[in-house]
């Protein structure tokens, strides 16, 4: 449906993307020599790096001169950096190579920016590493940013470094940035040519012949109950992959679904901007029982589980889901 409210989507289209793509600059680097001493364990034990953290700040920074009055939901903040001055330093350093004149305490202050609450109104939100043990291990990872207005994605960018630009040519160039607009579609854009095309969901309404996708971790979703749905629908072994780049290999066609049934509610960094890549490429983001998700909750989706289709075979996915799930919050099995 066309977007008929007061933003220049046009504008919020630019900025994401551009700011995107220099923070895609910025953890490619640090990626490439991260030091055991520049990761930290997080309260649930998930991991978060100086890039984790120089990201936020880079794009928070950005978008607070840009849009002054748009608050962000960030994955981050700055108090574990507030308590370790030296890592502070390093990660303001790292920052300074994009924005020369920026102070530590407005690196501290960007960073912080990510701590509203969300719900309804306007937001950015961002997850400055989404993947960060694919970061670690240096596989895939994503830059997710998009702008959301009363519970409606309305820009979305995915940056993802490492993806193969041509699904055909594995080990052919990587790099790109998937874009969703609302109500204009999706295109893919190559980082380093800034080539860009249109993408599309798969066509194939036959979920025997699908390719499914998968977090890479067991922990973060059961591949254990994804393995009974796909055998459900006579479908084969899944690929799996760190981040939201999984949203963006169903949105260019080369899966056509992305199970993650997991245990805990999903926050809305994790999911909003690559769902609504996924449906502006033509397919569809619901929860087990076929509802939308809901991205004027708060900080996460409200569910546990849910999945991204072709939209062709979605209705074959929820009755697979069915006889196992009563409710969208589905357990480990
Ligand atoms: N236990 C558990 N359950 C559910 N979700 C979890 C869990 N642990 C982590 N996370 C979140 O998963 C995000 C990474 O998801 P991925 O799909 O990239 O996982 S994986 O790396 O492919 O396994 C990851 O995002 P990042 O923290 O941005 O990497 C987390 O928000
Ligand atoms: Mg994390
Ligand atoms: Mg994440
Ligand atoms: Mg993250």
């Amino acid at each position: 449906m066309a977007y008929s409210g007061s933003h220049d989507l046009a504008l919020l289209r630019k900025v994401v993307v551009e700011v995107v793509e220099k923070a895609c600059h910025l953890t490619s680097k640090i990626q490439k020599n991260i030091l055991h001493e520049e990761v930290l364990k997080k309260e649930d034990f998930s991991p978060v790096t100086i890039a984790d953290f120089a990201s936020q700040a880079l794009v928070g920074h950005i978008l607070h001169q840009a849009f002054p009055h748009i608050p962000m939901v960030g994955e981050e903040d700055a108090s574990a950096l507030r308590a370790d001055p030296k890592l502070a330093t390093k990660v303001s350093d790292h920052v300074k190579e994009f924005i020369a004149d920026i102070s530590l305490e407005e690196v501290l202050g960007a960073l912080d920016r990510g701590n509203h609450p969300g719900g309804e109104g306007t937001f950015w939100v961002l997850d400055p590493i989404d993947g960060t043990k694919g970061f670690l291990r240096k596989e895939q990872f994503a830059v997710c940013l998009c702008l959301i207005e009363n519970g409606q994605v309305l820009v979305a960018a995915l940056g993802c470094p490492n993806l193969p630009i041509d699904s055909a040519l594995p080990d052919g160039e990587k790099g790109c940035v998937f874009i969703g607009v609302k109500g204009k579609g999706a295109s893919q854009m190559n980082i380093s040519t800034k080539k860009e095309f249109p993408i599309c969901v798969s066509s194939s309404s036959d979920a025997s012949k699908a390719t499914y996708v998968e977090s890479l971790e067991s922990g973060h979703s059961s591949h254990g109950r994804h393995a009974e749905i796909a055998s459900a629908l006579g479908m084969g072994a899944p690929l799996r992959m760190d981040s939201q780049c999984k949203f963006g290999v169903v949105a260019r066609g080369q899966a056509s679904l992305y199970l993650r049934i997991s245990k805990t509610p999903q926050y809305i960094w994790d999911i909003a901007a690559g769902a609504m890549i996924v449906e502006e490429a033509g397919g569809r983001v619901t929860d087990l029982t076929g509802r939308a998700l809901q991205f004027s909750l708060g900080r996460t989706v409200g569910v546990a589980a849910l999945f991204a289709s072709n939209g062709l075979i979605h209705d074959q996915v929820l009755a697979a889901c069915a006889p196992a799930e009563d409710s969208s919050h589905s357990c480990f099995v």
